[in-house]
C-alpha cells in the first residue's frame, strides 16, 4: 500500500463529479488528426513556380502552414505548463487536450484488481473525498511514438464516449517528470466474468435481461459513436454494487469511418482464453480450431455466404462438410425469445445479424419476465476475473498434484463441472503447495463452462483436447500444417516467435519480462521493456509489423487448412479429425518456448549492450 507520487499535478474536486479540469469550450477529440498532427509537408515546388496564381496561393499555403505550426507550438507549450510529460503530448495532444493532469498525490494506491495484457489496474482512494477509484496503469513503451498513439487510441475513444453504461474516464494521473500514466476510472466491485464463474450465482432470467439491456445500450451508444469495441468479453463487462453495468476496456476499440471500413484487421477479440492465445502463436491451430467450435454451435455458413463474402482469405475457412447449428439445442434451457436473439446475434451471414439496437427492440425484452431494475440485484462480494483465475490456478494444480500422487503422471483429467471448482475459502488450504512450474497457464473461469475443454497441466495441455476429439466422428476436417523438423530451422523465426507470442496475450512471458526489467507496480515505473510493446503496437494497430509474422499468408489453402510458410520445413498432411498428434505437439510447443525465451533473453542482452554504448 503506498501512495503514488509525483510532483506537478493538480488536485481533485468534488465527488461523484468528473475530477478532469476542463478547459472552456474543450473541443472533441479528433481522431482523423492523430497520426498527421505532426507531419507538415512544406512543399518546395512552390516557391519555384512561375504561375503568380499559383505563387500566391503558394504563399498563402506556407503562411497557413506556418501560423498552423506557431498555434500547434503554442498548443505545446500550454500542455508543458499545465504539466504533461513531453513524450505525451508531443506524438498526441488530443489525448489531453482541455485536460490538466490529475496529481498522484492525490490517490492513495490500494491492492491490485485486474491485470490485463495492457495493464495492472488498482483499487485506490481518493485522499480528498475518500471516494474508491480504479487506477489503470497501462503498459506502453514511452520512448515509442506508436506505443504512445496506441495507449492514446484508448484515451481518444473513452473521451469520445458518453454513457451511463460505459466506464467512463474520469482523468489522467501523470506528470511533467513521468514515463507512466494511469486511467482514472469509477471502481467497479465486479466484473461478469468473476460473477459467472462463482458456482453460487445463479442468475434469474430477469437479472440476465437487465444485464444484457444495459450492456445493449451501453454499445448501441458506442456504434452511433462510430467506436466498435472489438474485445466484448465478461471480463471487460464491469457491475458495480448497485446493479449498473459498464463496458470497459477500450485497449482494441477503433472508430470506424468511411475511409478506414474496409481496412481494420481481423486480428483482435480475445480467443477462448490465455493458453489458447499463447497456442496461438504455434502453426494457427487455435484459430481454426476455434472455429470449428463457432461452426458447430452456430452451423456453418451456406454455399451462398462463400460465394458473396468479400472477406480477404475466407474461403480458406470453409469447412469440407455443412454443419447443422445446434444452438436450439445446447441453449434448450433458456426462452425461445432469448434464443432467437442470440441467433440473430450470432449470424454468420452479416446482413442477417442483428445489432444493439435491433436487440433491444426484439421480443426477448418485451416479454416477461421483464428485465428487472438494476437497484434490485443482490449485492455480491467482490469478485473478479482474477479471483476466478486464482481459484482455476489452484483447482489445477490440485488436479496436477492428485494425478501425480495416483502415479498417472501427465495424463490429463478434466473436472466433471466447473461447479466443482473449489471457491476461495479452499485455495487457502493449498498455500503451502509445491510451486509446480509447468502450471503456469490461466484459463478463464467461463472456458470450462462452455467449451468445455480439459484441465491444462503443462503447456501443451490444450491438446489434450484435441485427442479426446479424435473419438467424436463430427470433428472431421483436413488440415495441413508444416512441422519445424529441428531446432536450428525453429530458431530462424524464434525472434518472430517471440513476438508474436508476446503480442497474443501471453501474459506469462511478459510477466517474466516485466520482472527483467525490474518494473515495480507500487511505483511510477519510467521505463519499460519495449519487447512487449512492440508486439502490442503490432496487435493493435492492426498490422502485425511488429512481429513479424504475416497473417494474412496463413490460411492461403483450403479448406481449413494451415499454411505456415514461415515454418519452412516437413510438410505434413492429416486428413480426419482436426487434431494433432500429442507428443508431436508437446514437442513442438515445448521447443517453441525455449526459443521464445532465448529470444527474449538475446533480446535484453542487445537492448542492455545498446543502453551502456548510448552512456558511454
Ligand atoms: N473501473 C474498474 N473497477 C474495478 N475493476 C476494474 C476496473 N477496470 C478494470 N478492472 C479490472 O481489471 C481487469 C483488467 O482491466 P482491463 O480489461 O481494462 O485491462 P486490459 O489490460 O485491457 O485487459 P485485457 O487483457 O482484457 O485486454 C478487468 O477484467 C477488471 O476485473
Amino acid at each position: 500500500m503506498g501512495c503514488i507520487s509525483s510532483k506537478n499535478a493538480s488536485c481533485l474536486t468534488d465527488q461523484g463529479a468528473s475530477p478532469v479540469h476542463h478547459r472552456e469550450n474543450s473541443p472533441e477529440p479528433d481522431f482523423s488528426s492523430l497520426n498527421q498532427q505532426h507531419r507538415v509537408f512544406v512543399d518546395h515546388s512552390l516557391g519555384a513556380s512561375h504561375n503568380n496564381r499559383r505563387s500566391r496561393k503558394s504563399k498563402r499555403l506556407g503562411v497557413s502552414l506556418l501560423s498552423g505550426l506557431s498555434a500547434h507550438r503554442n498548443v505545446e507549450a500550454e500542455q508543458a505548463a499545465a504539466g504533461w510529460p513531453s513524450w505525451l503530448f508531443s506524438v498526441a495532444s488530443e489525448v489531453v487536450e482541455g485536460w490538466v493532469p490529475l496529481k498522484a498525490e492525490a490517490f492513495q494506491k490500494l491492492e491490485k484488481i485486474g491485470q490485463g495484457t495492457y495493464s495492472s489496474v488498482f483499487r485506490a482512494r481518493e485522499v480528498e473525498t475518500g471516494r474508491m477509484v480504479a487506477l489503470k496503469k497501462v503498459k506502453f513503451d514511452s520512448l515509442q511514438p506508436e506505443s504512445i498513439r496506441f495507449m492514446a487510441r484508448e484515451i481518444l475513444i473513452l473521451r469520445k464516449l458518453n454513457h451511463p453504461n460505459i466506464m467512463k474516464l474520469e482523468g489522467i494521473v501523470t506528470s511533467r517528470a513521468s514515463r507512466s500514466i494511469y486511467l482514472l476510472f469509477e471502481y467497479m466491485e465486479h466484473d461478469l466474468s468473476g460473477l459467472s464463474s462463482n458456482p453460487d450465482i445463479r442468475f434469474t432470467e430477469s437479472q440476465i435481461k437487465c444485464y444484457m439491456q444495459q450492456l445493449l445500450w451501453g454499445l448501441e451508444h458506442c456504434h452511433m459513436q462510430g467506436v466498435i469495441h472489438r474485445d466484448i468479453k465478461a471480463s471487460n463487462i464491469l457491475v458495480n454494487n448497485k446493479g449498473v453495468l459498464k463496458v470497459g476496456d477500450f485497449g482494441l476499440a477503433n472508430v470506424v469511418t468511411a475511409k478506414n471500413k474496409h481496412q481494420l484487421t481481423s486480428r483482435v477479440v480475445t480467443l477462448w482464453g490465455l493458453l489458447a492465445m499463447e497456442c496461438q502463436s504455434i502453426c494457427g491451430v487455435w484459430d481454426i480450431e476455434q472455429l470449428h467450435k463457432i461452426y458447430k454451435l452456430c452451423g456453418s455458413p451456406p454455399d451462398s455466404f462463400w460465394r458473396k463474402t468479400w472477406l480477404p482469405h475466407a474461403t480458406s475457412f470453409r469447412p469440407q462438410h455443412t454443419y447443422e447449428a445446434t444452438l436450439r439445442e445446447r441453449c434448450r434451457e433458456l426462452p425461445t425469445s432469448g434464443v432467437s436473439l442470440l441467433e440473430t446475434l450470432l449470424s454468420m451471414e452479416p446482413y442477417k445479424r442483428g445489432t444493439a439496437s435491433s436487440a433491444l427492440n426484439s421480443e426477448y425484452f418485451l416479454t416477461t419476465p421483464y428485465a428487472c431494475d438494476p437497484s434490485s440485484l443482490p449485492k455480491y462480494p467482490p469478485n473478479k476475473e482474477m479471483d476466478a483465475k486464482y481459484r482455476d490456478d489452484m483447482c489445477r494444480k490440485r488436479a496436477n498434484l492428485k494425478l501425480r500422487d495416483s502415479g498417472v503422471g501427465r495424463k490429463h483429467k478434466r473436472p466433471n463441472s466447473y461447479a466443482k471448482l473449489p471457491i476461495r475459502q479452499d485455495t487457502f488450504e493449498d498455500k503451502n503447495m509445491r510451486n509446480d512450474a509447468s502450471i503456469t497457464s490461466t484459463t478463464h473461469g467461463n472456458y470450462y463452462k462452455f467449451s468445455d475443454p480439459p484441465v491444462t497441466t503443462g503447456p501443451a495441455g490444450g491438446f489434450v483436447w484435441a485427442v479426446k476429439r479424435r473419438k467424436h466422428p463430427d470433428n472431421i476436417s483436413t488440415l495441413t500444417y508444416y512441422q519445424p523438423s529441428s531446432r536450428s530451422q525453429l530458431s530462424e523465426t524464434s525472434v518472430a516467435f517471440a513476438k508474436n507470442a508476446f503480442g497474443l496475450n501471453s501474459n506469462l512471458h511478459n510477466d517474466s519480462v516485466w520482472e527483467v526489467q525490474g518494473d515495480n507496480d507500487d511505483q511510477i515505473v519510467d521505463d519499460v521493456p519495449s519487447e512487449g510493446k512492440l508486439s502490442r503496437i503490432g496487435e493493435r494497430q492492426g498490422s502485425l509489423n511488429g512481429c513479424g509474422l504475416d497473417f494474412s499468408q496463413r490460411y492461403k489453402d483450403s479448406p481449413v487448412k494451415i499454411n505456415l510458410e514461415h515454418l519452412q520445413s516437413g510438410k505434413q498432411s492429416i486428413s480426419g479429425p482436426l487434431i494433432f498428434k500429442s507428443s508431436k505437439i508437446d514437442e513442438i510447443l515445448q521447443r517453441n518456448e525455449s526459443n521464445i525465451r532465448q529470444a527474449v533473453r538475446k533480446f535484453h542482452f542487445q537492448r542492455g549492450k545498446k543502453i551502456l554504448i548510448t552512456q558511454e
